[in-house]
């Protein structure tokens, strides 16, 4: 037998409960603190920066520990889910002071980056998601969920479109089977959770699911055959459901993410337009930031959704703008956004009712929103859209009525301090209360009552803490006491009595405060019960909610800085009229107070590239990028800077713009680019709008030029996509002499007194002359190397002009055509060495290389 001692009693609850969670921390409750221990609290204090301390020993091994006040645990947990850590939130359970041994432990919810409900811990304007990554024969499985509005959906796609969905969908937290592997863009910002591979398989999971919706199978979601991505909802799901140690009411359906529903933006351009982050992953100044202001945290997350969903559907899109016009034109806008600027996030409370995690406040944020609902209504203009919003924006009139009725104008915070309940609704919680604050007049009336009866004019009904209630009678009113009284306690000189009434009174109003909590517990947990059914519908009124909203604020951005409607049209064509980059405009306006030079844009099916010059400086990647945003924009169903955009049927963007290091993945500033434009050169069609900025400048001047011809070249033949392509190599320029197809633009830019000025138009033709010396120049770059870089580049020139130089090599392109392959018979004649062959073996030799000849 060893002689190690046991592990004290509580330790061993400690580690029967930390084995089931051994990659989780786990918050252990102890009295008002939760408390860390071992390896947890080593690394809690690391990540949380608080004090590790020891207590004593178990098993001769001392116990590490670190703690934090309950209270105040929220703020910790939500470092912690930042930090990519997952938490088991350990209670207890029964009275410390009765139990024999360590009181009852349960773990009662896991809190896991993906998978947060609770306000505190969520970021207000983007959804939280868990996803669930398999791949199987080169078919990848998502599925996801916002746990906090029970929204869940899947897809399948080929494995190479993982980092643009991650791009899209930017989770939280990524479930993955344990041994996939995938290739992950590094620093991704999600955590990554491995869990056994048999919690993918497909066909447990469709039965899990149907079950989960309680349907027959999923064929109601468009599954009839379920593949993979069955497979990770399926895991997802039950990931949720430990996550929670509970059901999951409010996830009542899956959704197939339909990819050719929205106009395809893939991971490098979603970075490039700057959506919702800048490319040096700032929140502002994005469009998302432009275009936010919306009233509610709905709303926000529901644009956000938009941003990076825009829809290729011209006949829906085009009823969202005509909804912005719709509000635009209404006067009553205003009063409209203040209105809903009233209503809480219904969707979130939803979920966290569902879960049986709302909060008081919850309940009352959630009665004040339903009751505002019905004032938005007469401020909707007229409109198909906004009619069919407003239908939906009916709050279920018995939930609203059992919330009014229930719940206190201003509960308090939580639920353990009572006050939440609303008098009125419950008679006995009403009377425990009563007891609780009209001791004073019971007593009193007592008092008068049995001085009446006893003809003892100086009785007292009183109470102290030791002895209760009772009735103090002086001893020379002795003989005055009636049957029914009970001696407690005799003084001096008087003695102290209890009567059944009073000892009736006694015992309900010292148990009162605990009933009357206890019985609050009860009723908010009949409130909980009586307001689940409602969540499905209240989700739904949410997410109109949340369209309003988002219409709105469209309208207003559209009315503050002066856009107009586009059009959309099914042939080839995309031009603008004065288009502006909305986000540029509104920074100059902000800085220096320079307007925005609007310009021009035309494509059509005799016009689909544009090569674009002009000075470094000029406005080549503004130009570009405003296009694209002005695309996109209309496809979200919002009103864009311009004087007017015609858009013909589009399905892709892609973006080929700026030099970005891959360091953390390995690739060059080069790779990067080339892994970018096979991208676009493999999957850009005739409807994809693409946009290449300075292709080729990452390698040498005479590979980069080449490789930007023949990518020029490529788009034009083969993808003959919309094209916007900006170089510096002024000898593409001459690809529009051979194309039609093709047409020069450039940037303009004049010189006065040695200076250059950036006039920021786009003028038809290729630009004359770089200014890349001016441009250093105003950069600061000292006078004496701009004088040495302008001799060197006087030198470079005479070569030029004496050598032929760059231009020459396209002026006779064959010469860049790839060898063509040589004869067979060539091959045969250079492998022949003369002089190893007899005079008869050269003349076998010379009649078989004839007859070859003339058998080809
Ligand atoms: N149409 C415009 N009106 C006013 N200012 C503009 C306009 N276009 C660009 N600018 C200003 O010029 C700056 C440079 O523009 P941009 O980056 O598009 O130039 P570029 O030609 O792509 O330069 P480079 O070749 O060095 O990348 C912008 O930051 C903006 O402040």
């Amino acid at each position: 037998m060893s002689n190690t001692p046991a592990h004290t009693p509580m330790m061993q609850q400690y580690l029967a409960l930390k084995a089931q969670h051994p990659d989780k921390l786990m918050f252990y409750r102890m009295g008002d603190f939760y408390e860390l221990f071992f390896d947890d609290a080593v690394k809690a204090a690391r990540l949380l920066d608080i004090t590790l301390t020891s207590r004593g020993q178990t098993a001769g091994i001392p116990i590490k520990m670190a703690g934090i006040p309950y209270h105040a645990a929220e703020q910790y947990l939500a470092r912690l889910v930042k930090l990519g850590e997952s938490v088991a939130i350990c209670e207890q359970f029964g009275d410390p002071a009765t139990s024999k041994g360590p009181v009852e432990r349960r773990v009662v919810r896991i809190v896991t980056p993906g998978t947060l409900t609770d306000a505190a811990l969520l970021d207000d304007k983007r959804d939280n998601l868990l996803l669930a990554v398999n791949a199987i024969k080169g078919r990848l499985g998502l599925a996801w969920l916002s746990l906090a509005s029970g929204e869940f959906r899947l897809m399948e796609s080929a494995v190479d479109a993982l980092p643009s969905e991650l791009e899209r969908l930017k989770p939280a937290e990524v479930l993955l089977p344990d041994d996939l592997h995938l290739e992950f863009p590094a620093a991704a910002g999600y955590a990554v959770k491995r869990i056994a591979n048999w919690q993918f398989d497909v066909e447990t999971a469709a039965r899990n699911l149907a079950r989960q919706f309680q349907t027959q199978d999923l064929s109601g979601y468009g599954i009839d055959e379920p593949g993979v991505a069955v497979g990770s909802a399926g895991a997802l799901l039950e990931y949720a459901r430990q996550t929670q140690c509970g059901a999951l009411p409010h996830v009542t359906g899956l959704v197939l993410d339909q990819l050719g529903q929205y106009l395809a933006l893939d991971a490098a351009t979603r970075r490039n337009l700057e959506l919702t982050e800048t490319i040096r992953g700032e929140p502002a100044p994005t469009l998302y930031s432009l275009l936010d202001v919306c009233a509610t945290s709905m709303g926000s997350r529901l644009l956000r959704h938009w941003l990076h969903h825009p829809l290729r559907n011209q006949a829906k899109v085009a009823r969202r703008r005509d909804a912005v016009g719709a509000l635009s034109q209404s006067h009553l806008l205003t009063d409209l956004r203040e209105r809903l600027a009233g209503i809480h996030d219904i969707e979130r409370i939803s979920a966290r009712v569902a879960l049986r995690s709302a909060r008081p406040r919850d309940f009352s944020s959630l009665r004040d929103s339903l009751l505002a609902l019905p004032a938005l209504m007469p401020l909707l203009p007229a409109d198909p859209l906004l009619e069919e919003l407003g239908r939906q924006l009916r709050a279920p009139s018995e939930a609203v009525d059992l919330l009014r009725r229930a719940v206190m104008d201003e509960p308090s915070v939580v639920i353990r301090d009572g006050g939440v309940i609303r008098a009125g609704f419950h008679a006995e919680l009403d009377e425990l209360r009563a007891l609780q604050t009209n001791h004073g007049d019971f007593l009193l009336a007592l008092e008068t009552r049995e001085r009446e009866r006893t003809g003892i004019p100086n009785l007292k009904v009183e109470y102290n803490r030791v002895h209760g209630f009772y009735i103090e009678v002086t001893n020379a009113h002795g003989d005055k006491i009636p049957d029914d009284y009970r001696r407690r306690q005799t003084l001096k000189n008087a003695e102290r009595y209890i009567t059944p009434e009073l000892k009736t009174f006694e015992d309900k109003a010292l148990s009162a405060q605990e009933r009357s909590l206890a019985l609050e517990k009860a009723l908010y947990e009949g409130l909980l019960d009586a307001m689940a059914p409602f969540v499905p519908s209240l989700q739904l009124l949410a997410q109109a909610v949340a369209g309003l909203d988002v219409l709105a604020s469209l309208a207003e951005r559209a009315m503050l800085f002066d856009w107009v409607a586009p059009s959309f049209r099914e042939e080839t064509v995309l031009q603008i009229e004065a288009g502006r980059h909305p986000v540029v405009e509104q920074q100059l306006r902000d800085t220096t107070g320079d307007a925005f030079i609007a310009n021009d844009l035309r494509f059509d099916a005799s016009r689909k590239l544009l090569l674009i010059t002009g000075p470094n400086m000029g406005g080549k990647s503004t130009y570009m990028r405003q296009a694209a945003l002005i695309v996109l924009m209309a496809h979200i169903g919002s009103f864009v800077p311009a004087k007017s955009a015609t858009i013909g049927r589009l399905d892709r963007i892609f973006t080929r713009i700026g030099a970005s290091d891959d360091l953390a993945g390995g690739r060059s500033t080069f790779m990067v680019e080339m892994t970018e434009t096979a991208n676009i050169l493999n999957n850009a069609g005739d409807h994809a709008l693409v946009l290449m900025d300075e292709v080729g400048r990452g390698t040498s001047t005479f590979d980069g030029l080449a490789l930007a011809w023949a990518i020029a070249r490529a788009l034009i033949e083969k993808n003959r996509s919309y094209t916007l392509f900006a170089t510096h190599y002024f000898e593409l320029t001459r690809l529009a002499l051979d194309y039609q197809q093709v047409a020069n633009v450039h940037l303009d830019a004049v010189e006065h007194k040695d200076k250059i000025v950036f006039l920021h138009s786009v003028e038809e033709g290729p630009a004359s002359q770089s200014y890349g010396l001016q441009v250093a120049q105003l950069a600061g770059v000292p006078r004496e190397t701009i004088r040495q870089a302008k001799r060197y580049l006087t030198e470079l020139e005479n070569q030029r002009v004496s050598h032929g130089g760059q231009g020459d090599l396209f002026s006779m392109p064959v010469a860049l055509e790839a060898e063509p392959e040589p004869h067979p018979l060539v091959t045969q004649l250079a492998a022949i060495d003369p002089d190893e062959l007899s005079p008869r073996a050269a003349h076998d030799m010379l009649y078989e290389l004839i007859r070859q000849a003339r058998a080809d």
